[in-house]
């Protein structure tokens, strides 16, 4: 790249306001390739936001919502082609192949920079190239975590506002040491020639999430779609974050956090792990169906954890906002969710439009709307044979419009971890609730956690993989390594306070199709049955994959659910388990040598107690 300053850049209204000497250089660099009209440097303010949602509005990106019922709201369309992640176009771009490992696309870095270089060429032609300071977790953390994003479209600043801390008072704060950012560079990758009219979602059918663990930095090029673009979320909280977090001794998790407090009024913290679209915006918003049981949200779908001087673990959430997935999400299931949108302040990407300039989408309302627009702008009726929004739009919220947002949200110390949740979505197998024996036992059935995909990636839907620790598209380096980092991370722990870890599954099916088990708010009975089991209180019974309900053990009160339905929700069944096996075998022998011992040995041990 050629440090030569561009014209315009000087020539813009805002001169490099920064005295951070590698941001300047960096923001120079990238303006001299990307040759954008204009530099804009972004304040975070609320009057920035409303003039950039407004030129949205007027480039057709936005539409605004109804006032009265979504206050300073917009639904964005986006290109039918560009819905979700892009995981075939994900790179981890380390300078050895093996640090890659096989879970992960690699190209060499130093090819794939000059791959970069190409794309980049002109890429912002015509547009303006924001400058993005943003910090994910707390600005008062000992080391706070910084990164800037330089993009070229405005949906991915007014989406960035909301998901992270952003613009002057943390540039400030990243100057005030000349503190180390991670350098995130996104373009939608359409140019504009002189007198080109835009579209509404401009975007690119060549698309490439490439990441550079070594030097932590992230280039994406071709989408706005929100984890390819929101760079802070995916790319940098979970693949360069986790880089980061093998080499520091952390982990950085698909995790959501929250805290339950119990009738004797003791707090308790759970961190869960389920894959893409598997409930974790859901169950960080319960709203508990049992009594005396209070349930608050400390995050959705990240947790940075690292093990505390007392040897305790403590978990932060460094997301600023929810990017939940809308459909499903109703009054019904996750009222909680539906009150924050309501206050307003949000995105919706996908979605389908009432004829009053609501939203709605699948699930919202019992009722299904007579006549809606759908997320392609076409006429909808209940008769049409598709869905009205897309099975992955979602509404972007600031986290702190959550009625329940627990007060240590924004404690940099963050909270004590007291149990871990591993969970999929299996239609057989997977019984509702599984302790582990062990914490290695734990990280075997986090390692062989396996889910039916979803519509969050691009791709066919409903296939059961591996997703280790929820993390498998977002592991940033080698997943033997990955998993030999959490085998060894409880040697930090005060084996006492070391937490719990649970297998469940929301998603089993009887015999008709339907799910075994209601799930939404009536998961709290299983969040009770495991704290119970931290408690010593509630009974189990041992099977070979762990520790199942005792009959009577699960607090069922008030609950409708047949015998059959409970049976098959919550039962060990050696004959579906044994037929597990040659999948967990063939999982096992991808990662070769990186392999964690104990894994193999737990691995073996399982095929034993089963073939008894
Ligand atoms: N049957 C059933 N469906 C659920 C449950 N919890 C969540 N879902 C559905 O699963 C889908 C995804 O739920 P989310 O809570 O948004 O998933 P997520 O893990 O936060 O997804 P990402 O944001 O993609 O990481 C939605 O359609 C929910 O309605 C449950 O307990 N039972
Ligand atoms: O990253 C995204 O686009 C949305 C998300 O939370 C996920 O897919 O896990
Ligand atoms: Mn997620």
């Amino acid at each position: 790249m050629t440090t030569t300053v561009d014209r315009q850049v000087k020539d813009s209204a805002q001169p490099n306001p920064t005295s951070h000497a590698k941001l300047a250089q960096w923001v120079e660099e990238v303006s001299a390739l990307t040759k954008p009209d204009r530099v804009y440097w972004v304040d975070g303010s609320a009057e920035e936001n409303a003039r950039l949602t407004q030129e949205l509005v007027d480039a057709g990106t936005l539409t605004p919502l109804n006032q009265e019922t979504f206050p300073n709201s917009f639904a964005a369309f986006s290109d039918p082609s560009d819905v979700a992640r892009v995981e075939e176009q994900t790179f981890i771009c380390s300078v050895e192949e093996r640090d890659a490992g096989f879970t992960n696309n690699w190209m060499d870095p130093v090819k794939m920079k000059a791959k970069l270089n190409g794309l980049f060429d002109g890429a912002m032609r015509g547009r303006t190239m924001y400058v993005i300071p943003f910090v994910m977790g707390s600005l008062d953390a000992a080391e706070p975590k910084f990164g800037v994003e330089i993009t070229d479209s405005e949906y991915v600043v007014a989406s960035m506002r909301i998901m992270a801390k952003i613009g002057t008072e943390v540039l400030r704060k990243m100057e005030e040491t000349e503190a180390f950012f991670v350098p995130a560079l996104h373009s939608v990758g359409a140019p504009l020639a002189q007198g080109q009219k835009d579209v509404a979602w401009p975007c690119n059918d060549d698309k490439w999430i490439v990441h550079f663990p070594e030097e932590r930095s992230i280039v994406s090029f071709g989408s706005g779609y929100g984890g390819n673009a929101l760079l802070g979320k995916k790319c940098f909280a979970l693949r360069i974050a986790s880089v980061m977090a093998r080499d520091e001794g952390w982990l950085a998790e698909h995790m959501l956090i929250l805290k339950l407090t119990s009738p004797e009024n003791k707090p308790y913290h759970v961190a869960a792990a389920f894959p893409s679209a598997c409930g974790k915006t859901n169950l960080a918003l319960l709203d508990p169906t049992i009594k005396d049981w209070k349930v608050e949200t400390l995050g959705d779908d990240i947790a940075w954890m690292r093990f505390g001087a007392q040897g305790e673990l403590r978990a932060v959430n460094p997301e600023a906002g929810l990017f939940g997935v809308a459909p499903g999400t109703g009054w019904s299931t996750n009222p909680n969710a539906m009150r924050a949108i309501a206050k307003g302040n949000s995105i919706f990407t996908n979605v389908a439009m009432t004829d009053d300039g609501g939203v709605w989408w699948e699930g919202m309302t019992d009722e299904t709307p007579e006549h809606l627009t759908d997320w392609k702008g076409q006429d909808w009726t209940p008769e049409a044979n598709r869905p009205a929004a897309h099975p992955n739009s979602r509404f972007c919220t600031p986290i702190d419009q959550i009625d329940m947002l627990s007060d240590d949200y924004t404690d940099p110390e963050g909270v004590k971890i007291d149990a871990i949740l591993f969970g999929g979505r299996r239609k057989t197998t997977v019984p509702l609730v599984t302790q582990a024996r062990s914490w290695t036992s734990g990280v075997f059935m986090g390692s062989t956690l396996s889910s039916e995909t979803t519509a969050a990636a691009a791709g066919q839907v409903g296939l059961v993989r591996r997703d280790p620790m929820a993390m498998l598209p977002f592991i940033g380096y080698d997943a033997g390594d990955y998993l030999n980092h959490w085998d060894r991370i409880s040697a930090k722990a005060d084996p006492e306070q070391l937490p719990q870890i649970f297998l469940v599954n929301w998603f089993r099916r009887t015999a008709e199709g339907g799910f075994a088990w209601p799930g939404f708010g009536e998961n709290s009975r299983v969040l009770k049955w495991a704290i119970e089991r931290l408690e010593g209180k509630a009974e189990a019974v041992e099977t070979p994959i762990g520790f199942i309900p005792a009959t009577g053990s699960l607090d069922l009160s008030g609950l409708e659910l047949s015998e059959d339905e409970l049976d098959e929700a919550t039962r060990f069944d050696a004959d579906e388990w044994r037929a597990e096996l040659p999948g967990i075998e063939e999982w096992y022998e991808l990662f070769g040598d990186s392999l964690p011992a104990s894994l193999r040995t737990e691995l073996d041990g399982l095929t034993q107690r089963l073939a008894r």
